[in-house]
């Protein structure tokens, strides 16, 4: 396998000839099955406590867009929840499909959404990096937020608005004064359960925590239903009465899949998707508070 990515020739199925911990004991995303999940009393409720000054730049990794956190100092920090000590924000990126119905990497009972957040942190009371962490099987805590496709939503538009500037693989921009607890839903409630990074080198040393409430996303396909549903009702061409920029607005999960994988040099190819399957469970179980 050349190099990594998520088309057919490169994509999950073959990580393991490179990567064989792609087979191991402790894999994500997993597929959770609400009923066996367990409630534990001892589970505190989650404290996300980050500095808006914290965040620094927005970059397109090629397999991703995510927005890096100076990580230098306890700032922006996650406590509580399943996590003893005190976890660092690093930062957050997102997984999304080629369509509205799959995109998310964990999934509920089967049904995925159409994408998911993944807000990075790293245990900073016993270890001294997020590189020395990752390498540790409580150095990592991931929180994933669910995205599901309804009305557009405005806290996601600080990100999408910028992605036209970051579309090319390797690509960075300034970003700064953003706290993202505003991309967290209502409730904090959520499921805990030992895992791995989702992408190679799939390193075994994640406590995830995958929040039960989904926050909102619009997308072009489902907007382009409504309106025509409308114009059908209206008898009108009601979308083209739209200007332009406003359907902008309207294409918020449109706009990472316009992100490319390839760099300045290479034959331009969208990253239409990057998510990796539910992983077997291997006997794990999924606490919830
Ligand atoms: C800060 O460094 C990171 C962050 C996340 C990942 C992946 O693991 C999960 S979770 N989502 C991913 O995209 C990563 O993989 C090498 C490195
Ligand atoms: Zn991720």
């Amino acid at each position: 396998m050349l190099h990594w990515g998520y088309d057919e020739h490169n994509g999950p199925a073959h990580w393991k000839e490179v990567f064989p911990v792609a087979n191991g004991d402790r894999q994500s995303p997993i597929d959770i099955k609400t009923e066996e999940t367990k409630y534990d009393p001892s589970l505190r409720p989650l404290n996300p406590n980050y500095d808006p000054a914290s965040a620094k730049i927005i970059l397109n990794n090629g397999h991703s867009t995510s927005v890096e956190f100076d990580d230098t100092v306890n700032k922006s920090v996650l406590t509580g929840g399943p996590l003893s000590g005190t976890y660092r924000l690093r930062q957050i990126h997102f997984h999304w499909g080629s369509n509205d119905e799959a995109g998310s990497e964990h999934a509920v009972d089967g049904m995925k959404y159409a994408a998911e957040l993944h807000v990075v942190h790293w245990n900073s009371e016993k270890y001294s990096s997020f590189v020395e962490a990752a390498r540790q099987s409580d150095g990592l805590a991931v929180m994933a937020v669910f995205l599901q496709i309804g009305e557009c939503n405005p806290q996601l538009n600080k990100i999408t608005d910028r992605l036209d500037t970051i579309r090319i693989k390797g690509k960075r921009a300034l970003f700064t004064n953003f706290d993202p607890s505003c991309l967290l839903p209502k409730s904090l409630d959520y499921w805990t359960y030992f895992g791995s990074l989702t992408v190679p080198p799939l390193l075994e040393s994640v406590i995830w925590i995958v929040l039960r409430e989904p926050i909102s996303v619009c997308s072009e396909q489902s907007a382009f239903v409504r309106l025509t549903a409308m114009r059908m009702d209206l008898g009108l061409t009601f979308w083209f009465k739209i200007p332009a920029s406003q359907r902008q607005d309207i294409v918020q999960l449109a706009k990472f899949r316009s992100l490319l994988s390839t760099a300045e040099d290479e034959v331009a190819c969208c990253l239409l998707r990057n998510y990796r399957p539910p992983q077997p469970l291997k006997g794990r179980e999924v606490r919830r508070n």
